[in-house]
């Protein structure tokens, strides 16, 4: 019907323009061809929109809003992906359709459709659909990721899970998160007074325990120049996640990628060459050390760390396009990425919380006092008993989920969701940061209300789909083990140990910065003062 009708359309233009070409006689040529060949572009151009069109009514895409020719919606993106994806949820319900330039974005907005995807789908929805800056920062999908769901995911997942996020090995780097979390206390002690930007303390505790799990070393241990190394670490990670999670034309018109016209591709590849040399140097002094040194690290009980487990299973695979160097590098990237940006946001988050809710701060300190007691400081052992911390810390998850959309899914065959069709190669967005908003799961969404974790029903594992923070089914969060631990271990220390206040001069403000990691607009700078009687506990 559509093409009918533009069919008899461009006729008439065609009729019209054969008889003005004829019968004008203009003098300039160039305008006449200009004019020539721009008209049956502009008309195939057309054509082709109308028949998307026609092809979404015919294959029943999930509804949506309509955008411009070629470019489709991508003009009228906001730079608050979360909020927009959630006002048009508003509009155009549960589940929603867009196109941005050739590509088909699916958006899930509730509990039923998430299910769908993340575990009655889970496999056909397993793949990632990377943009084009992950591609460069993971040498073209060879981590964890962005990988697609195939072997070499299933094995290096296995691999991290057993070898690094097991219980036996978190237990045996008790000493590393203790060592780094009381180093943490002493510097803020030494600050008491004084503005403390709460992101950069998290991030750099976080960093040297997740660098000491992966390669036996941090950036603070002494003898070592890994400190100049890591040194400007944090910034290039916050580039490498705002690239990621900014919307890149050439991911949308890929024919335009070759120009890179934002200049994006061309920012990630510098972010990957210091990426690259600081892993470079650390798996070269890696390989320095002789096998006997680790022979007789390992007859004293000192356990191997990630990096020589993977460099003796680099040697040991005879087929070197199975696990080569770059697999471990890209490997080692994305844990460390994976693991500082998310947990020193959330701590941020936790903190902004709670300074805004004097209530809930009191609440916190008061079982902080009943718990661990004012003569001590915190201990790994005491973090279970801490319930209303960890309750606080879920109902920020909830508001904050620090991944509004978890990471994007991908169908690798066209399946049906909702009753609509999903083609495959669609980019699938479970949008978490709606389903912990909705007043049809939760009452007073809006409001900080940590009570309502309380009930002990609450867990990460993805088996509720109300509360998906660390996402869901074969692609959840491997990391969520040591990520709880560290949060609430951070947490607890830092509001053990001081008393925290905003300065004067700072208006107390909680809005958010959409990105692949969505963070606090504005970084949170608190103010330490003395908490505990002796003075001396923060200095053990
Ligand atoms: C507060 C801390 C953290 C949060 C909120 C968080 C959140 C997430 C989310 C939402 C996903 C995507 C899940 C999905 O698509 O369903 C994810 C994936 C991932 N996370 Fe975490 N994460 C945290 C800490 C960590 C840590 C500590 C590590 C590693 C030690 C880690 C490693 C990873 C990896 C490797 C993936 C990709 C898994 C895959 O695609 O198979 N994360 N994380």
């Amino acid at each position: 019907m559509i093409s009918e009708v533009g069919y008899k359309i461009s006729l008439t233009i065609i009729t019209y323009w054969s008889w003005w070409w004829e019968v004008n006689n203009q003098q300039d040529k160039l305008a006449r061809t200009v004019l020539t060949v721009s008209v049956p572009t502009l008309l195939f151009v057309w054509f082709l929109w109308r028949l998307s069109y026609s092809r979404k009514d015919r294959i029943h895409l999930p509804p949506g809003p309509s955008g411009l020719p070629i470019i489709g919606y991508l003009p009228f993106l906001t730079s608050n992906l979360h909020e927009s994806f959630t006002e048009m949820a508003h509009k155009y319900g549960p589940i929603f359709s867009l196109r941005l330039g050739s590509k088909l974005h699916v958006v899930v907005n509730s509990i039923d459709l998430a299910k769908v995807v993340a575990r009655e789908q889970d496999s056909t929805f397993a793949n990632r659909g990377p943009p084009l800056t992950g591609l460069i920062i993971t040498y073209g999908g060879m981590d964890l990721v962005w990988s697609n769901n195939n072997t070499h995911w299933r094995n290096v997942r296995k691999l991290l899970v057993s070898q690094v996020l097991s219980n036996t090995n978190l237990n045996s780097c008790q000493g590393f998160r203790t060592h780094e979390v009381r180093k943490t206390v002493k510097e803020v002690y030494t600050k008491i007074g004084t503005k403390i930007d709460i992101n950069k303390i998290a991030f750099d505790t976080e960093l040297n325990v997740v660098t000491n799990m992966l390669w036996g070393c941090s950036k603070s241990s002494e003898g070592n120049d890994f400190g100049d190394i890591l040194d400007g670490f944090r910034e290039v990670e916050f580039k490498i996640i705002e690239l990621m999670g900014t919307p890149n034309i050439s991911d949308f018109i890929p024919f335009l990628s070759r120009f890179d016209l934002q200049g994006m591709q061309m920012e990630m590849q510098r972010q990957f060459e210091y990426v690259e040399r600081v892993f470079d140097y650390i798996i070269e002094g890696k390989m320095k050390v002789d096998s006997n040194e680790i022979d007789e690290a390992v007859a004293k009980d000192v356990r191997k760390d990630f990096l020589q487990i993977l460099l003796e299973i680099k040697d040991k695979k005879n087929d070197p396009k199975s696990f080569n160097i770059i697999h471990i590098k890209a490997l080692l990237i994305n844990i460390v990425v994976a693991a500082t940006d998310t947990t020193s946001t959330m701590v941020e988050w936790v903190m902004a919380e709670i300074l805004g809710h004097p209530g809930v701060m009191k609440k916190v300190q008061d079982e902080l006092t009943e718990v661990i007691g004012m003569n001590n400081i915190v201990e790994e052992s005491d973090l279970p008993k801490l319930i209303y911390l960890d309750a606080v810390i879920k109902e920020t998850f909830r508001l904050h989920p620090p991944l509004p959309f978890l990471i994007q899914r991908c169908p690798d065959e066209s399946c049906r969701v909702g009753g609509y069709t999903i083609p495959k190669g669609t980019i699938v967005y479970i949008n978490v940061w709606a389903i912990q908003r909705d007043p049809q799961n939760w009452t007073d969404p809006l409001e900080f209300k940590p009570e309502r974790f309380l009930n002990h029903k609450w867990d990460y594992n993805g088996n509720n789909f109300k509360f998906l923070p660390f996402g869901s089914g074969r692609r959840i969060c491997p990391g969520i083990p040591l990520g709880e631990k560290m949060l609430v271990y951070i947490l607890a220390s830092l509001l053990h140990s001081f008393e925290w206040s905003l300065p004067k001069d700072e208006e107390f403000e909680l809005s958010d910065k959409f990105g692949f990691v969505t963070k606090k607009r504005k970084p949170l700078i608190a103010i330490p003062s003395q908490r505990l009687p002796d003075a001396n506990l923060c200095l053990c």
